[in-house]
């Protein structure tokens, strides 16, 4: 264990560090295991090779200096995970998440670029494309090619099935020609297409020579040459500017002239057309095509997961490690100034998001291992169509909510940790600005957090009937094995009478399992009944029915079941720890987000009558304010565990030593031009002269 974590430099957290009640290299053994921090180091070590990776300046480059640098480090990142996969024997959940939070913390927007280039064009090829379409994976993952994913057009987004580029078969030419109708069906916001990609997955509407449409199909298609960079004629590609975060990534948009590309590159696992121009398909039904052209997006999510994960640990690991430093007040004149962490309110604001990241670590591991599961599960060579299928579906409901929620609890934590440093908060070399806009789109990309999570609602709603008819529940992944028993659950009640009794693990867990129950019976018969009275006609009343169902309802379902199942696989985990100190503090962070999480829930405990009286709403909130107490003088140890190095923390408010000050005074005289007057300076003291009114 020595050699896979290091002690922290001596400072003013040494007050906190010596305050904590465990371990944290134990707990940090315990919660990441001895594979991943191994992997870890070894990563964190091929990163110092690179000098590129290390650069860090102070000033905001241009845009186009901004682009270059980061495709330098896009190949430097990918240089060390081909390094650093090649020679250790990593799981795939340990691998990730590393990946998370080195890479991307480094990085945002160089790895981001690095996963659309090399890994998001082959996932689709691997998984769309057959044996014919191998030599375009090994010529992206060798760097002949450079990748990248289009989807979303100007005019649609979350809507996939009304794109409108089209792929019309030609059979006098064996070809495929690719057009865009107008701007509204240029392809947009695609990652690295707008200055690097050779090749996109590009999806288009297949037409076949009779003029059916096959719906959305995706192609590999070739847009500049590999050599020189120069677009193909046919194609009009550019990038979309500047962004308000990840400008490192040049996206792009493109539009398609009667483009030509071979008949082979339609990636053809779920239908083809022939040479002569018939269209093939195992799957007949449309539906079920387009789900299948779609199905594999989940692993991008659960990679997201655990990639906001990451960034909210960066921010908690500022705010945190500057609130233990930062002094403000003091209860009499002669007492010495208080460490802001002392504080309540700061506690409340603070602690709960650390809570999270702890709830959501064993839970991306879970998560990561189910779709190494998966994976193994798609490669055998029996197929079972109705496991994989079952699977498949389990994996999107889970992946949609937790990417929607990861998102936000990141984004929140940011904006949190950023007010809570206050001014020094502001400064860009606090690192949080940054971070917020980077983030930000994680909200947004993958798919859009609001339109997501219905796709978990939707896959829990058809459930409900097999409740009603008294049939068995069995889904591959046991998510929902608890509503076999929703008749019981849904007679329960709430029954603690104490801090002790509300925040043990299994009363927790009765809690969640009644409210997944409550909301799923409540959003069923919301949808049943808003169908029902609809005034809409036939064809469209389940349509606005399942929209007027989502707000208080549908939402709130997905949410509480994701964070049951989050629970679940914290509780799991508490369970194996065999130190005593380890298994109270995760047991605190485990109460903590869960009366958290359970303190928005407040308002359907009383409506579906679980609890009453007032017991149920001031033991939750008390709850929340004696863990956050009680968590307080851990909490830098806390960090310590999730920390990222040094040099990634990159935050003169978050470096391990603690010595803010210092860092802000070094920052500060470094800014070019800090100490200087500015070269126009006399445009100042000739004001007067200088500025006119037009009139
Ligand atoms: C930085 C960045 C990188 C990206 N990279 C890529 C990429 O590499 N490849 C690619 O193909 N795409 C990419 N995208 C596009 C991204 O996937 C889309 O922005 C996303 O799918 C949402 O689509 P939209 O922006 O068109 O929003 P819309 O679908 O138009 O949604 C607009 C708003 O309407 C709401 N809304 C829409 N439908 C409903 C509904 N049924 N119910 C309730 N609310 C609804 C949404 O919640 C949203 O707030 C990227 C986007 C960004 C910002």
């Amino acid at each position: 264990m020595a050699n896979c974590l290091s002690d922290f430099p001596p400072g003013p957290l040494d007050k906190y560090r010596k305050l904590a009640s465990f371990d944290w290299k134990q707990l940090s053994l315990f919660l990441n295991g001895e594979e991943f921090l191994n992997y870890r180091n070894e990563l964190y070590n091929e990163i110092l090779k690179y000098s590129v990776l290390l650069e860090q300046t102070d000033q905001t480059p241009t845009l186009d200096e901004l682009r270059r640098k980061t495709t330098q480090k896009v190949f430097a990142l990918k240089l060390v995970r081909d390094s650093v996969t090649a020679r250790t024997n990593c799981n795939y959940a340990d691998m990730s998440f590393a990946e998370s939070s080195l890479a991307y913390l480094l990085d945002p927007s160089a790895s981001v670029k690095r996963s659309v280039t090399f890994y998001m064009f082959t996932s689709v090829i691997a998984s769309m494309g057959t044996e014919r379409h191998r030599h375009f994976i090994e010529n992206c993952l060798n760097g002949e090619i450079l990748g990248c994913f289009g989807l979303t057009e100007i005019g649609h987004g979350s809507n996939t099935r009304g794109m409108r580029t089209t792929a019309t078969y030609d059979p006098a030419s064996r070809q495929f020609i690719l057009h865009s109708p107008d701007f509204q069906a240029a392809k947009c916001w695609v990652g690295s297409l707008g200055q690097t990609a050779t090749h996109g997955a590009i999806f288009a509407q297949l037409v076949t020579p009779d003029g059916i449409k096959h719906g959305l199909h995706a192609f590999v298609v070739p847009i500049r040459d590999s050599k020189t960079l120069v677009p193909y004629p046919g194609v009009k590609v550019g990038d979309m500017g500047e962004k308000i975060g990840l400008n490192g990534v040049d996206n792009g948009f493109i539009m398609f002239d009667q483009y030509h590309i071979p008949r082979e590159n339609l990636l053809n696992k779920i239908g083809d057309v022939t040479e002569d121009g018939r269209y093939v398909a195992d799957i007949t039904d449309p539906n079920r095509r387009h789900g299948a052209a779609l199905g594999n997006l989940s692993d991008g999510r659960i990679n997201i997961t655990s990639v906001n994960m990451c960034y909210l640990s960066k921010a908690v690991t500022i705010a945190i490690r500057y609130a233990a430093v930062r002094k403000q007040f003091s209860a009499t004149e002669d007492d010495e100034e208080i460490p802001i962490l002392e504080y309540q309110s700061h506690q409340h604001r603070l602690l709960p998001h650390l809570a999270t990241f702890y709830a959501f670590r064993t839970f991306c591991k879970y998560l990561l291992e189910e779709r190494d599961k998966f994976q193994l599960l798609l490669n055998k060579k029996s197929i079972d169509v109705h496991r994989i299928t079952n699977t498949g579906l389990e994996l999107h409901a889970i992946s949609s909510a937790c990417k929607s929620l990861a998102g936000w609890y990141a984004r929140d934590a940011i904006q949190e940790c950023r007010e809570a440093c206050a001014g020094h908060g502001y400064l860009k070399a606090s690192g949080l600005g940054e971070l917020r806009s980077n983030q930000d789109v994680c909200c947004t990309y993958e798919g859009e957090n609001h339109v997501l999570i219905q796709q978990t609602s939707n896959w829990l709603l058809r459930l409900w009937p097999l409740v009603l008819k008294g049939k068995s529940v069995s889904t591959p992944l046991n998510t929902v094995e608890f509503l076999n028993r929703a008749p019981q659950i849904l007679t329960s009640k709430f029954t603690p009478n104490s801090f002790e009794e509300l925040t043990e693990p299994k009363n927790i867990l009765d809690t969640f399992q009644w409210l997944v129950c409550y909301l799923l019976k409540l959003s069923f018969e919301k949808y049943e009944s808003l169908k029902q009275h609809s005034l809409h006609s036939v064809e469209s009343k389940a349509f606005w029915a399942k929209n007027d169902s989502q707000v208080f309802y549908a939402k709130s379902l997905s949410i509480a079941y994701i964070q049951h199942l989050i629970l679940t696989a914290m509780s799991d985990k508490i369970s194996k720890a065999a130190d005593f100190k380890i298994k109270t503090v995760l047991e605190k962070l485990f109460a903590l987000f869960a009366v958290t999480c359970l303190e928005k829930h407040i308002p359907f405990l009383y409506a579906g009558s679980y609890a009453s009286g007032p017991t149920a709403a001031v033991l939750i909130q008390d709850s929340i304010l004696r863990l956050c107490k009680s968590i307080k003088n851990d909490a830098i140890a806390l960090v310590d565990v999730i920390a990222p190095p040094d040099f990634i923390v990159n935050s003169v408010l978050g470096y391990s030593d603690g010595q803010v000050y210092k860092h802000l005074e070094a920052a500060m005289l470094r800014a070019p031009g800090a100490l200087s007057r500015p070269s126009w300076w006399k445009e100042i003291t000739n004001w007067k002269k200088n500025i006119h009114s037009k009139l």
